[in-house]
């Protein structure tokens, strides 16, 4: 490990030469549940007020507190070795600074929240109604980089380019698009913009500025990156599979029921659990009980089948931590 940060040494007064650093956005959608998922991987810190950086206190780590759409640029050029973002930052930054041998970012894990869609949204009430009516009209976004791309695209598109859709940085965009940091979804309204892009989750916001999507520029979910050479590998393999850990135990529960064996097939084919259920005898009787993992999201079906293919005392209960090959 090798990296030389004298400012940030003095600051601390700690030295980070000898740590990891791992970038976490340091407000807005991701923050609560990346703090929450590095304390269920128990890493220890203490953040001072107004301080950016913590040191961890049980691991060779330093966390760097960086807004999600910096954190694509630190990890990219390497000044940080791990960090937490969403895929449509990643994006973002990509069309900007196309990665390299040397740099970019390397997406190593799934979190599986932070989910939405970056997408072209034009008034519920108006002649707006395809992508290519907004060619020649202002679009407002905080992603400029991914809008002009899409936008580039669509043009040569329309155009019949030779290009056959491919993006030509020399051509002028007839399409006008102009930059906000945040509450883009007011742009129409306030007669700044023809049309949007921005992100959605549950829709919420979109409908209730009286906007509707016409088109998805990028599916989101927060991701965990790393640098293209980061300072220890091992420990980049450690926190990784600490993070993993914790997103499968949020992810599936622990199902267990008894069943009669004539019966365990069918609740088997229910209940397959990951790599395969455990099944253990009861004693002296015709009965097994049955033990599997099963996604959250479909326990409630799962527990509804199971009782009709003759399963019975059926309990679900939360996985606290997982870790698996
Ligand atoms: N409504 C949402 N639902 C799910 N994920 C979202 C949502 N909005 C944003 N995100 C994700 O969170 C990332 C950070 O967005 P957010 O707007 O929260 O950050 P910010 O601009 O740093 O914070 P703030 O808006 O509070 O200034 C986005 O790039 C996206 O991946
Ligand atoms: O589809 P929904 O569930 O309504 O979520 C979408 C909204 O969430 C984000 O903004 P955020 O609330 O983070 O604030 P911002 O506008 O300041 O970025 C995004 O920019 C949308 O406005």
């Amino acid at each position: 490990m090798s990296r030389s940060l004298p400012f940030l040494t003095d600051t601390l007064g700690n030295s980070l030469n000898d740590r990891l650093l791992f970038a976490v956005p340091k407000k807005g959608r991701l923050h609560q549940v990346c703090l929450d998922l590095l304390q269920g991987s128990d890493i220890q810190f203490h953040r001072h007020s107004r301080l950016d950086i913590a040191l961890v206190k049980n691991l060779p780590l330093a966390l760097v507190f960086l807004p999600a759409a910096d954190i694509p640029t630190f990890v990219g050029e390497g000044r940080v070795d791990l960090g937490i973002t969403g895929r449509d930052q990643v994006a973002e930054h990509e069309c900007m600074v196309p990665p390299t041998a040397t740099s970019g970012v390397v997406e190593v894990l799934d979190l599986d929240f932070g989910k939405c869609s970056l997408q072209v949204q034009v008034p519920m009430k108006g002649e707006l109604s395809k992508p290519e009516d907004l060619i020649g009209k202002n679009v407002v976004t905080s992603f400029t980089n991914l809008t002009e791309q899409y936008f580039r695209k669509l043009e040569a598109e329309q155009a019949g380019s030779a290009t056959n859709g491919e993006t030509n940085g020399q051509t002028k965009l007839k399409t006008h698009i102009k930059f906000v940091g945040g509450s883009v979804e007011a742009a129409c309204a306030l007669g700044v913009a023809d049309g949007i892009v921005d992100l959605v989750e549950s829709g919420e916001t979109m409908r209730v500025a009286g906007l509707k999507a016409i088109s998805t520029v990028v599916a989101s979910s927060a991701i965990l990156v790393k640098s293209k050479h980061p300072s220890d590998d091992k420990l980049v393999d450690l926190i990784t599979a600490r993070i993993k850990g914790v997103i499968t135990a949020q992810k599936y529960v622990l199902c267990t029921y008894n069943v009669e064996r004539h019966q365990l097939e069918a609740a088997c084919k229910i209940t397959p659990g990951k790599r395969a259920p455990t099944v253990t005898s009861l004693e002296n009787t015709d009965w097994v009980a049955v033990q599997a993992m099963v996604e959250r999201k479909t326990l409630a079906v799962v527990m509804d089948r199971l009782t009709e293919a003759g399963a019975t005392d059926i309990l679900a209960m939360k996985i606290e931590n997982s870790r698996s090959g």
